[in-house]
């Protein structure tokens, strides 16, 4: 079986994409119209140029079949014969539908996601959470997964956003306006925390616990109870691990149970978050945007910048409620005298001044009328504005 190198490329024009795949094996090229209006999308997400390689057995192409995406796409549909094109409609590919353009299988088989911290980590269960069967690829920091997905080590990168107590980490939202990847997916996932411990060591011996600063803070009551000196480490498990190497006998690690079972450590006490709902929502970061689509309830990230002056955010609020649009966060930042290195639609960076950015998930998709007006509207009063990401909200917390 022959394999050749297969290319996919998608160009959004005016109100339908433009979608080929050339074959540099026979050289042919095959393109077709995607019916979905991306136009607006585009505008807003610059997803001028997806691009994505592909290595596919040639004998397992389909026939091309016309009409597949909706009907009366058929008419729609153009071939572009080049060098090599032979007339058997069997050898043909079949056209491409949006969901052949999420890069990955649903089970994340294939995948490699980058995340913060060791083994054992919530944000490594939360990448597994999204992609069952995914490879796993531990980074010391949240930057180092950001460029992992950058310089295609990595397909996507799994990072915490927001905790239900702790509230929003800023350095990932800084990280994206300085690195230009796409929010393609979100994850909840309740976190309970354990006191782990050398094998042996009771929980009334300890004089220090380790752990992640957000993690500490989760658990602030029943660590003010123990009396113990806190530590912060990189991440959870990264504490666990450290107890483990070094032998220490009188500190703790607040980590998963996870954590205890891959550093041989034993498990003290159960669920010692201040908050039994103790969620944290991470999310999904990718090169490439995914296609919003309007069959599942979907949430769109944004981040604005707005001129001084009287009743500006009010009116900013407003292009949402008029449109009744849900915001489910917003979130503002202020960046005074602080430069901020912004990355544009031309991968060039440059130093801006802000006085607040303001953040904001609100629930509609991209692809509806009503998110692309509201965005339009929102356009005329910010003086900066990008769409961080569209993507399916994780509603596996609410079953
Ligand atoms: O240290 C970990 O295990 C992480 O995945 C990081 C992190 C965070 O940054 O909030 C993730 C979930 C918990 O809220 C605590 C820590």
């Amino acid at each position: 079986m022959a394999l050749k190198s297969v290319s996919l490329w998608v160009c959004a024009n005016h109100s339908h994409a433009q979608l080929g795949v050339s074959d540099s094996g026979s050289n042919r090229s095959v393109s077709g119209n995607l019916r979905f209006d991306l136009d607006k999308f585009r505008k807003w997400e610059c997803c001028a140029v997806l691009a994505q390689r592909a290595t596919t057995p040639v004998e397992d192409e389909k026939p091309l079949t016309p009409g597949l995406e909706s009907p009366g796409a058929a008419d729609q549909t153009q071939i572009t014969e080049t060098r090599g094109f032979h007339n058997d409609l069997n050898s043909l590919p079949r056209p491409l539908s949006a969901t052949d353009l999420s890069s990955s299988p649903n089970d994340g088989s294939k995948v490699r996601v980058a995340y913060q911290g060791v083994p054992g980590a919530y944000s490594e269960a939360a990448a597994l959470k999204a992609y069952p069967k995914c490879e796993t690829v531990p980074c010391d920091e949240f930057e180092a997964a950001f460029k992992a997905v950058e310089l295609w080590l990595v397909d996507k990168a799994v990072l915490p956003i927001e905790n239900s107590v702790g509230g929003s980490i800023h350095r990932n939202y800084d990280l994206l306006l300085r690195h230009r990847l796409h929010i393609v997916g979100e994850v909840q996932m309740i976190v309970n925390h354990c006191l782990l411990g050398l094998p042996g060591v009771r929980k009334e011996e300890l004089k220090h616990v380790l752990s992640h600063p957000q993690a500490l803070d989760q658990c602030e009551m029943t660590l003010n109870k123990l009396g113990v000196v806190r530590i912060s480490a990189d991440d959870t498990a990264g504490a666990a691990q450290i107890i483990a190497s070094d032998g220490l006998r009188d500190t703790g690690a607040v980590a998963s149970a996870r954590a205890a079972e891959i550093y041989g450590l034993d498990i003290l006490a159960e669920r010692i978050q201040d908050n039994s709902d103790n969620i944290t929502r991470f999310l999904i970061f990718g090169r490439e945007p995914i296609i919003p689509g309007t069959d599942k309830p979907h949430k769109t990230s944004i981040v604005f910048t707005l001129e001084e002056g009287p009743g500006v955010l009010f009116k900013a609020l407003a292009v949402f409620a008029l449109r009744g649009i849900n915001l489910s966060k917003i979130e503002s930042r202020p960046q005074k005298k602080r430069p901020l290195r912004v990355v544009d639609d031309s991968n060039k960076g440059s130093a801006k001044y802000f006085d607040y950015l303001f953040y904001i998930d609100f629930e509609a998709s991209m692809a509806e009328p009503r998110a692309q007006n509201a965005l339009a509207h929102l356009q005329e009063i910010a003086r900066f504005l990008r769409v961080l990401g569209c993507y399916p909200i994780d509603t596996s917390m609410d079953k």
